[in-house]
């Protein structure tokens, strides 16, 4: 575990020095114990020599202070190197999640990833100072005692280290109980999680069943976890008694075998005073590895999860020369990919060509792969056949700085930090200055969003943009792109309903971030504005391109492009007549 725990810091110096301070505490006051013989064989005798003690004396108020001025040294040290080792972990982690396709930020791998940097990592970094430092003594002192009391007595070092064998056995099934109980309490907790987060999303529902106080699923997972936690420390009670049964019976066998020896006259009492105090101190940071077996679980639980998240496997990087865009086309050619865990492919045999500087609209039924193709042109993913190539390179020959640099992706959903307007704009582009600022705003339709907010430009949007509309958070993204001049923009058009004026604002932004004839721009499209406006139309069918072509033609074949245009037109006229007065 603590070749585990090592491994995970990408320098452990920090580490490895905090460890040897302890070490050499164990050992240190391994030693000064040992000085006991020499000094007590002095004294404890008809007439003590007191001279014969002095030269073992000196050593040990040498060592006691340099023991003393350590002890002193340990707990600030080994905070400021939990502090650290914490820092360095995180910068760790977030460096090489930075390196992972985007693809890999599902809902579950983005709470790992919390959990993972706050709690996990903060803990590890605490427990290798707080509980690496005790089980380092608890190892290395009964090893340095045994030496010395190998020196003096071997039957009593054999004695010793016999019971220290039982006890690590015992300690072996305390630890594998533990896992268990921990195990089994952690689904428990799962469960009970699940039906918490439940509750609290579907209370609306919950209250007009009368069931506000929660479902019987719920109480069942909350009996469940009672009865598992009981049922844990039952068990993990049983080896723990054994264990110190273990511990205590190697002292009482100590004490019998001394007493013999002393008796039979192998031993001086002098001996037999020191070979007891040994073995107390051989036995007692042996009794408190008990104590710190449940801390080393969930040291080595932390552990895993943050390995789990450090071997997550990065984005391949490109290994020919280094290569850029030349001109803004994106292609799809043969292209066939399934999700990671999926049952079939979301894209089969997909191909398209978008020229530089056009406006490609993407329609189809939901689940057709619209949203794939554009996270295949962002890598997200890999394809597993087929080549998507952005300027006429492949996505995996560019290194994913050079990609991200020239795409711009605009999603529904869009993510605001809370900030002000300013700096959510300036994410795209820090050095713009406030004419560029207030063009791209004009452009996007948001300078008339701007303008009614209390605070202008300096108004913060709240977490995750609360603050704003659906369709104002998009504007926003618009706006990034705009700015960041980027000649490849992905937008998943807004599919639900959005009032007129926030509609109308939207089909104008997006037309006019198309209007550029250096930017392509690839439309998950479901507005009918949009749909016209398209230089082509690329019509998806359960992962198949069924039908490409212009609007205009689209529309006279018939076919799935007119079929959805004309459901659109309903829903649109639908909603036009049932909302206005
Ligand atoms: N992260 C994912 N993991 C596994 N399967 C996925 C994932 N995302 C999408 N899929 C599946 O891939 C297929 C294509 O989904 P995609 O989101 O590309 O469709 P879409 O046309 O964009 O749908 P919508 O219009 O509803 O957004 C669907 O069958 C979907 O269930």
């Amino acid at each position: 575990m603590i070749r585990r725990l090592y491994g995970l810091w990408p320098d452990p110096r920090l580490l490895a020095r905090l460890w040897s301070l302890t070490s050499a505490q164990a050992v240190l006051q391994g030693l000064l114990l040992g000085l006991l013989i020499p000094t007590l064989d002095a004294v404890v005798r008809p007439e003590p020599d007191v001279a014969a003690a002095t030269p073992w004396l000196v050593p040990g108020a040498i060592g006691a202070l340099i023991y003393g001025t350590l002890s002193v040294l340990a707990d600030p040290v080994g905070y400021a190197a939990g502090g650290a080792l914490a820092a360095q972990l995180r910068k760790r982690a977030i460096r090489h999640v930075s390196t992972l396709p985007l693809g890999w930020f599902t809902a579950a791998n983005k709470a790992r990833l919390a959990r993972a940097v706050t709690a996990d990592i903060g803990d590890a970094a605490h427990l290798a100072v707080v509980i690496g430092n005790p089980v380092i003594t608890s190892t290395v002192l009964p090893g340095t005692v045994a030496i010395i009391v190998l020196l003096v007595e071997w039957r009593v070092a054999c004695l010793l280290c016999l019971t220290a064998l039982a006890a690590s056995f015992v300690l072996r099934r305390a630890a594998r109980v533990a896992t268990e109980a921990e195990v089994e309490l952690e689904r428990a907790s799962a469960e009970v999680a699940g039906r918490a987060i439940e509750l609290g999303q579907a209370q609306p529902v919950l209250r007009a069943a009368g069931q506000a106080e929660g479902t019987p699923r719920m109480h069942a997972a909350l009996d469940e976890h009672r009865r598992t936690y009981r049922a844990g420390m039952d068990r993990a009670r049983r080896p723990f008694f054994a264990y110190t049964g273990v511990v205590a019976a190697g002292f009482v066998a100590v004490l019998a075998l001394v007493a013999g020896l002393m008796l039979g006259g192998s031993v001086g009492v002098a001996e037999a005073i020191v070979l007891l105090v040994l073995a107390a101190r051989f036995l007692q940071p042996l009794g408190n590895l008990i104590d710190l077996v449940g801390a080393l679980r969930a040291m080595t639980n932390k552990i895993s999860r943050i390995e789990e998240l450090l071997a997550a496997p990065a984005l391949p990087s490109p290994t020919g020369p280094a290569r850029g865009i030349s001109e803004p086309s994106v292609e799809l050619s043969h292209v066939t990919f399934t999700y990671p865990g999926g049952a079939a492919p979301a894209l089969r045999d997909v191909s398209l060509y978008c020229p530089p500087g056009s406006t490609t609209a993407l329609v189809g039924p939901s689940g057709s792969g619209k949203t794939t193709v554009t996270r295949l042109i962002a890598r997200f993913f890999d394809a597993e056949a087929g080549t998507v190539s952005v300027g006429g390179v492949d996505v995996r020959d560019l290194e994913p700085a050079v990609l991200l640099d020239d795409i711009a992706i605009v999603f529904q959903d869009v993510y605001l930090f809370d900030d002000t307007i300013e700096h959510n704009l300036r994410l795209a582009r820090p050095e713009a200055t406030w004419d560029e600022l207030r063009d791209v705003a004009r452009a996007a339709r948001l300078d008339e969003v701007i303008e009614r907010l209390p605070g202008g430009w300096d108004t913060r949007v709240g977490e995750a943009g609360a603050q704003l509309s659906g369709g104002e958070r998009q504007r926003v993204a618009i706006a990034r792109a705009m700015l960041k001049r980027a000649r490849v923009v992905l937008v998943d058009e807004a599919s639900s309903a959005l009032d007129p004026e926030n509609e109308a604002a939207i089909t104008q932004a997006i037309a006019n971030l198309g209007a550029d004839p250096d930017r392509t721009m690839l439309v998950i499209a479901h507005r009918p504005a949009t749909l016209a406006a398209a230089d082509q139309v690329v019509s998806l069918d359960a992962g198949q391109v069924v039908e490409t072509g212009t609007p205009a033609e689209l529309l006279r074949t018939g076919g799935t492009f007119a079929r959805i245009s004309g459901q659109y037109d309903q829903a649109r006229h639908w909603r036009i007549g049932t909302t206005a007065p």
